[in-house]
């Protein structure tokens, strides 16, 4: 076995080593626009069949991270490979190749997919695109990509208006496999949905993985999401990676206190079925002016004086885990990481009762008001 985990030999399907991504930064007549940290010397690498989460709150460098290994963005510093390939640096006309292994599905159904393009056209355009078929096989393999997804051929007429946020969400994870993809990356890709539709199309997402035998990195701000459908998690703050670990290991026992901090956000299904849900105190810092040390330092019940003066390394942990945290090993003696967690993530079906509950419950705060709006309870 190699350090990645992947038998000798064989190269990540994905991986990123030491990548940067700044925005901002420009120098104007009176003033310097302030420069945002996006990414800052993030490297992954992700086993070919595995499902591989990237998660953290909102404006932590996700869809960033995602974009970079998709080369929709392009890095300041460090280097993307696509199984071995370097391929930071090739030419556009090369990328627009490799472009029909590696997918998006993006977070909005609603405006990710062009209103005046009928499903035909919109499934269809990659098939052509990358000569998959021609003719009257392309409509042929439109109606059997509308089946794979769960939606009726007879749909192929109809435009984006006429379906509900489920179905959309289908009908972008049919364009994504329309030019049959080895690497999906999934930004979001059910926040957007009621929670109800959310079971859905994760069910929908891990059927087509096996079937496909494809790679899925999951970008996702919800953890109760990506416990049900992930092998490996990195969990990111303020650009920066820093905690990486199978699903289980980081669900059970979190190493680092921002990952338990998020665990412990959670919302419960059952009122008393765990202690009270504990929300991360204090705001994330603004990218463009991190904190000294460690990034979450000034938001860590553990901060000693230490964390603000000495940045910490992501230090290798057994079992292939990596944490960046001073005190992690401390903390994880003093018993801070709070096994309850994983009674109160629980199993696969658990989770599915649990996104259940959530919906009846009507605790689907923070989707965007519009996607709520719009969502049939066919999905
Ligand atoms: N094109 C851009 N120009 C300027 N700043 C950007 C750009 N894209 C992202 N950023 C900034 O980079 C930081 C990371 O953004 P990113 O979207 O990657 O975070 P995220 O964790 O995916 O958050 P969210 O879930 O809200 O999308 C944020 O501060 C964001 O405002």
């Amino acid at each position: 076995m190699s350090a990645n985990g992947l038998p000798a030999g064989t190269p990540p399907i994905i991986e990123a080593r030491g990548l940067h991504r700044r925005f901002g930064g420009r120098r104007g007549l009176f003033r310097t626009e302030p420069t945002v940290h996006a990414v800052n010397d993030v490297s992954i690498a992700v086993r070919p069949g595995e499902t591989f989460a990237i998660v953290g709150e909102s404006g932590c460098g996700k869809s960033t991270l995602g974009r970079l290994l998709l080369r929709l963005i392009e890095p300041n510093e460090g280097r993307v490979l696509y199984k071995g390939r370097d391929i930071t640096d090739i030419s556009k006309g090369e990328m627009r190749k490799l472009r029909r292994e590696m997918q998006i599905i993006f977070q909005d159904p609603f405006a990710s997919l062009n209103p005046r393009m009928s499903v035909s056209d919109i499934v269809g355009e990659p098939v052509r695109l990358h000569g998959l078929a021609r003719g009257g096989q392309v409509n042929e393999r439109v109606a059997e990509l509308l089946r794979t997804v769960g939606l009726r051929p007879e749909f192929a007429a109809r435009y984006p208006h006429e379906f509900s946020g489920g179905q959309r969400q289908r009908i972008g994870i049919a364009r994504a496999l329309a030019s049959e993809p080895d690497l999906v990356i999934g930004d979001e890709p059910v926040s957007a949905l009621d929670v109800s539709v959310q079971a859905q199309v994760i069910n929908l997402l891990e059927e087509l993985k096996d079937r496909l035998g494809l790679t899925l990195v999951i970008v996702a701000h919800d953890l109760a999401v990506i416990r049900h459908m992930s092998d490996r998690v990195a969990v990111m703050y303020l650009g920066e990676m820093v905690e990486l670990a199978g699903v289980d290991e980081l669900y059970d026992n979190p190493l680092h206190p921002y990952t338990q901090a998020l665990l412990k956000a959670i919302p419960s299904p059952t009122v008393g079925e765990r202690g009270p849900r504990e929300l991360l105190q204090g705001d994330v810092p603004s990218p463009t002016a991190l904190p000294s040390g460690c990034r979450f330092h000034t938001r860590c019940p553990h901060a000693r004086p230490r964390c603000s003066s000495e940045h910490p390394s992501l230090q290798a942990v057994e079992g292939g885990r990596r944490v960046a945290c001073h005190f992690w090993r401390e903390i994880a003696d003093a018993g801070a990481s709070a096994p309850v967690l994983a009674s109160a993530v629980g199993t696969r079906r658990e989770m599915r009762l649990d996104l259940y509950k959530r919906a009846q419950a009507g605790r689907v705060s923070s989707l965007p008001v519009a996607g709520r709006q719009a969502v049939s309870a066919q999905g």
